[in-house]
């Protein structure tokens, strides 16, 4: 097996095509660190699992699905424990920081974080940064115990609070640097004495802005030689994260989303011709609309910013509209907020405005939508409509995960707790196909996850609703050409 040596990346390649895309450990640039054997050895909740420790080998395949003669292709480091640590419990101090947009389980994370370091570790130094990255160097840090989470899990939001831009990472390292400064210990060194340690780990949760945050942090640590490892939670409700399974909170969003589609339903078939609107979250990608709309059969349209839309004229939206209103006397519209932003910019004053993190802050396209539906069916004056705009897009962010979301909002936090401690940094964590892995930041922050419309579940959608694809053949082509296959998702 061959390194490539660069710094960024770590790359292994093996027989028959493997590929490691490995993550990096503080030994890569602070040689002969000590070890100490994992205390979970004399856990009594885990002596009775068998194999409890992962192989220092084992590694998580990225494509499932092969072909009998085709590349093992691209691996990931399995998550778990490792039989050796690389921090000493009473000496290491963690802190947690969330950042970006809430999303259900945020506070499931950060227990199971504190949690899992206080009991599986015995690590009871563990900081909250209050108010996301700007916490690192403007604002108090909350200290953090099993009992001050206890029950944090049944809230929704982050405990922590968040925040958008503020990101200024010679800030961030140097606040990082003080607090372990200042927090520094004396330990007697066999060979050398008397020594100082500083040792750290920094559990960041956020999305895809986060991550990319997180990874210039790391760079910073690096190049400093700090003791700290990096850790990064993938957060996002709109599931745009790439390579991991699926992001946290996505199925308490989808589930919740029932219920603004279940009003929508009632609204429009107690009325003629009732036309029920539901604006869902999703800024780039229509994960939720789509699943949402796969869960709910109630759903007479799907519209996502992944497939263009029309309104006017043979095979666009208002003809549809009319047609299932003839057809069913009522119908029920999904549409994720970055649909149709395009059609927007034309019809509205396009405003290119930005948030802190410098994200676009999109038009209200399901009050748009619902403004154009109203004026074409007014202005025919052939069939008179009862139109009801539901957005319960931050209501849905704000609620607590459901039991399943708690299940893995653990294991995500479990995975990056056993990674930090066995000396791993510059990861993110996830599951990929199953089975949670450590994964490199520069594959999370490489592209956004998006459904892609020539794959399987988008056409289940379009079955499902029987509306239109709104391409021509010619787009169609395109799009298969263009669009790699999404490896997750569908
Ligand atoms: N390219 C980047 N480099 C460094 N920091 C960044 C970068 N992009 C965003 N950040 C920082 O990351 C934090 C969160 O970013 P953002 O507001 O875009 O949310 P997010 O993590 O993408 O979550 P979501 O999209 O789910 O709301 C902000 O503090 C922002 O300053
Ligand atoms: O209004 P805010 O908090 O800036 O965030 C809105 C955005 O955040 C997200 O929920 C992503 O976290 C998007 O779906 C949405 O566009
Ligand atoms: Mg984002």
């Amino acid at each position: 097996m061959g390194h490539s040596g660069n710094l960024q990346l770590k790359v292994v390649n093996g027989d028959a095509g493997y590929v490691l895309e490995d993550v990096p450990h503080l030994t890569d640039y602070i040689p002969d660190l000590p070890t100490y054997p994992n205390p979970l050895q004399f856990n009594a909740a885990y002596s009775v699992v068998k194999q409890y420790f992962v192989n220092v080998d084992d590694s998580v395949s990225q494509k499932i699905v092969v072909h009998k003669d085709s590349p093992r292709g691209t691996h990931f480091r399995r998550a778990g424990p490792r039989q050796k640590v690389y921090f000493e419990s009473d000496e290491v101090h963690a802190c947690i920081v969330t950042c970006g947009g809430l999303c259900p389980g945020l506070n499931t994370v950060i227990r199971e974080i504190v949690c899992g370091l206080y009991h599986m570790y015995g690590v009871s130094k563990i900081l909250g940064i209050d108010g996301g990255y700007r916490g690192f160097y403007s604002k108090n840090t909350i200290d953090l115990t099993p009992k001050v989470v206890n029950d944090i899990h049944k809230r929704g939001g982050t405990i922590l609070g968040t925040s958008r831009g503020g990101h200024d990472t010679s800030k961030i390292v140097d606040s990082i640097q003080d607090r372990g400064i200042n927090q520094l210990h004396w330990h007697i060194d066999p060979v050398i004495g008397f020594d100082k340690t500083f040792m750290m780990q920094v559990y960041i949760i956020g999305g895809d802005g986060t991550q990319k945050g997180a990874a210039v942090i790391y760079e910073e640590i690096r190049q400093r030689g700090l003791k700290v490892a990096v850790a990064g939670i993938p957060k996002t409700i709109d599931n745009d994260i790439p390579v991991i399974d699926k992001s946290f909170g996505f199925d308490t969003a989808v589930e919740e989303a029932q219920r603004a589609i279940n009003a929508a339903h009632v609204e429009a078939e107690s009325i003629e011709n009732g036309i029920g609107v539901v604006k869902l979250m999703g800024r780039y990608c229509g994960f939720i609309a789509m699943y949402a709309t796969l869960g709910s059969r109630d759903v007479d349209c799907c519209l996502i910013p992944e497939s263009p839309f029309y309104l006017e004229g043979e095979g666009g939206l208002y003809e549809f509209i009319e047609k299932r209103l003839k057809e069913n006397g009522h119908m029920v519209i999904v549409i994720a907020e970055g649909a149709g932003q395009d059609l927007l910019a034309e019809s509205l004053q396009s405003m290119n405005q930005q948030d802190a993190s410098g994200n676009k802050l999109l038009q209200d396209v399901g009050l748009w939508i619902s403004h154009k539906i109203k004026d074409h069916f007014a202005r025919l004056h052939k069939m008179a409509i009862n139109l009801k705009y539901i957005d319960p897009t931050y209501m849905i962010r704000a609620i607590p995960s459901n039991a399943s979301d708690n299940v893995y909002c653990t294991l995500l936090a479990q995975s990056a707790v056993h990674g930090a401690m066995a000396g791993y940094t510059g990861f993110t964590v996830g599951p990929v196909n199953g089975r949670h892995a450590y994964i490199p930041f520069n594959r999370i922050n490489e592209r956004q996850n998006q459904v892609v419309i020539t794959d399987r579940m988008w056409a289940r959608v379009l079955s499902s609703t029987n509306q239109p694809s709104f391409l021509s053949a010619d787009d169609l082509a395109e799009f298969k050409r263009e669009k790699p296959s999404c490896p997750v998702v569908g």
